[in-house]
């Protein structure tokens, strides 16, 4: 299978299940694997056939400040969803990081693997 991905978009954002953590904005990182046949983008060079990993990367950061969650594994489970609806992609892997939540780890985090048929 083809894949474009995305490592390590760093964004702030609101998340978090401590009271405190709804008041600050934290860093969180997406590595990113999104299932995409690439042959039809390249066959002519063209932009609208492929996934625009800077296009989706913008929408990441647009729909994490959007929808305030306490838990990593809530918005990857939200994003997975979105990202497969809107880009009609029907398989991906997310990995989340939450790098400063534990002070004597490098970082911390959840990932998904998530398919769905094609109809
Ligand atoms: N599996 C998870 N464990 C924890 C989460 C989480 O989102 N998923 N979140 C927290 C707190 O928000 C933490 O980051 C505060 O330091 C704790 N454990």
């Amino acid at each position: 299978m083809d894949k474009v991905f995305i490592s390590g978009l760093s964004i702030q954002t609101t998340i978090g299940f401590y009271q405190w953590e709804k008041e600050i904005k934290q860093t969180l990182v997406f590595d990113l694997e999104l299932g995409w046949d690439i042959k039809p983008a390249a066959l002519n060079d063209e932009l609208d056939k492929t996934l625009d990993y800077a296009a989706i990367s913008v929408d990441i950061e647009r729909f994490a400040n959007a929808n305030p969650v306490d838990l990593l594994e809530t918005l990857a489970e939200r994003l997975a969803t979105h990202l497969m609806d809107t880009y009609h992609i029907t398989w991906l892997k997310i990995k989340l990081h939450k790098p400063n939540a534990v002070h004597n780890a490098t970082s911390v985090g959840v990932e998904i693997e998530r398919s769905k048929a094609v109809c």
